[in-house]
This record gives C-alpha cells, sequence and structure tokens, in this order.
C-alpha cells in the first residue's frame, strides 16, 4: 500500500476467494456513496466493443472462442484454466487493457466530491500489483462450503472448476494477512454485512486507521 495518499478520495481494494462477495459487498458501498470500479465488468464490456481483443482471442484459441463476434465465456475458460500457458496468453490479451480502464476510472472519481470512497471490485488485484493504489484494503471471508454453494448458484461452477481458477490467484491466508479490515459473509443476505460496511467505512472517512 502507498503511504503518501494520492487522491483526495480513498482508494478501498476488496479481497476475498471467489464468491467471498466481494461484488455483493461492493454493492453496499455503492448504496452508501462510494464508487465501484468493477473489473469483471470491464472485462465483460471489452468483449463486447473492443474488436482489436476480439480478433486476438480468435487468433489465439479458434473461431470457437469468438464465434460471430461473441466471446463464448464457457469455452474459453475450460481451455484457460486447464492449462497455465494458455491462461498466460489470455491474461497477456487482456489485462493491458483493463489496468488501463481502471487508471482511466479512478483518475475520473479521485478528486470528485461527490464519492465518499473508491472501491475496487478487483479479483486479481495483489496478483496485478494493485495494492499500491490502495489506501486500505479489506478481506472478504467466507468459508469454502459457503463460496462453493454461491458459484454453483451464480454461474454454474462446479468444486473442481472454482478449484482450477483459484489456484491461479494468490493464496487467500496472504490477502488475509495484507488486509487492514476484515469482513465476514457466510450469512444469507445483508442483515450482517451492512453494520460491518459501514462501521469501517465510519473508521476510513473518520482517518481513524
Ligand atoms: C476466462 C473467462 C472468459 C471466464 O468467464 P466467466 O464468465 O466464466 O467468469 P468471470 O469472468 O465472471 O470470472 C469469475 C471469476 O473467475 C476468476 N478469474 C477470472 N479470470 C481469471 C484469471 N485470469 N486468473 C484467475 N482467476 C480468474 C475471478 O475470481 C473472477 O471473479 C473470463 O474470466 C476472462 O476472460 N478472464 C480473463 C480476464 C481476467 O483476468 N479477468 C479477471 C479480472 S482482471
Ligand atoms: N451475504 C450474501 N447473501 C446472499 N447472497 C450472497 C451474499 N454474498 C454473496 N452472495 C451471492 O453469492 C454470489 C457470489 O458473490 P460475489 O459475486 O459477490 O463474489 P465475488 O467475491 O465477487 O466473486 P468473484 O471472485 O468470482 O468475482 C453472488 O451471486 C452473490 O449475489
Amino acid at each position: 500500500m502507498s503511504s503518501s495518499k494520492k487522491s483526495q478520495t480513498p482508494v478501498i481494494g476488496l479481497l476475498g476467494g471467489i464468491g467471498a462477495g466481494k461484488s455483493f459487498a461492493a454493492q453496499i458501498f455503492s448504496r452508501l456513496g462510494c464508487v465501484v470500479i468493477n473489473a469483471d465488468e470491464i472485462v465483460a464490456k471489452l468483449y463486447r466493443d473492443s474488436e482489436r481483443l476480439k480478433l486476438e482471442i480468435e487468433k489465439n484459441f479458434g473461431s470457437e472462442a469468438a464465434a460471430g463476434g461473441t466471446i463464448n465465456r464457457k469455452y474459453l475458460a475450460e481451455q484457460v484454466f486447464a492449462d497455465d500457458e494458455k491462461l498466460e496468453k489470455l491474461n497477456s490479451i487482456t489485462h493491458k487493457a483493463v489496468l488501463e480502464e481502471i487508471e482511466t476510472q479512478k483518475e475520473k472519481l479521485k478528486d470528485s466530491a461527490s464519492c465518499r470512497a473508491i472501491i475496487y471490485d478487483i479479483p486479481l488485484l495483489l496478483e496485478k500489483g494493485l495494492e499500491k493504489d490502495c489506501d486500505y484494503l479489506i478481506y472478504i471471508e467466507a468459508n469454502k462450503a459457503v463460496r462453493r454453494k454461491r458459484v454453483k448458484h451464480r454461474s454454474g461452477l462446479s468444486e473442481k472448476e472454482l478449484e482450477m481458477r483459484e489456484k491461479n490467484q494468490i493464496l487467500l491466508d496472504k490477502k488475509k494477512n495484507i488486509a487492514n479490515y476484515k469482513i465476514v459473509n457466510n450469512s444469507l443476505g445483508e442483515e450482517k454485512l451492512v453494520p460491518q460496511i459501514e462501521q469501517i467505512l465510519t473508521e476510513i472517512m473518520s482517518g481513524k486507521k
């Protein structure tokens, strides 16, 4: 984390395993006056709008990966999470554009009076060194059984698919240890989550920690 504050508006990074509830928590931050930068949404937009990216993906992963100009996420996921070299290739095609868009969005928000804090909802935040942008890091914790159930329900991911993705991410213990705050999100619904988020946000805005 950077010691010198580069923006007026604090940047808060969310860490946690797949299905821990980073995006779910980010929505609550948003209702409390924060603005969320969401990397999965940025990727989805690039897959819709960037002809260059689509061509690169087609060139490297074949026509089935971008049939009719639409990225076939299921096909691509099957390819890349079973093969480290393919994942590296996909990352090398996508990440530069994603990082540029994150930077653009952050620059627009960093002196905005109407934004209480900028929330980084970025699954590969530490992996991409984006903790350097963050004034605070929050670890969202949910146990494995809960996360497994959530991702199955959200996108049909099996336990094996979850494992295969997560092995390409930095270990959860490291994420937990580097964080300034921890939020527990094992229950169903917002009831237990909202007070934890309100308290952390109040502390951060008062500059206590
Ligand atoms: C492989 C793709 C097509 C699979 O799409 P799908 O709809 O099944 O999953 P979705 O994009 O919603 O991601 C779900 C979760 O998988 C994990 N994940 C996604 N990409 C990666 C990756 N490159 N490395 C490790 N984990 C990943 C994240 O935890 C993410 O939140 C897609 O994830 C992708 O294009 N990934 C490469 C871009 C990327 O790295 N995105 C992550 C944010 S920078
Ligand atoms: N407290 C909760 N109550 C009900 N549903 C929840 C809760 N927390 C998360 N979920 C749901 O679980 C699923 C996974 O949560 P979410 O997408 O926020 O995880 P994530 O940490 O952002 O995962 P990823 O790393 O894959 O992006 C979503 O469908 C979300 O709506």
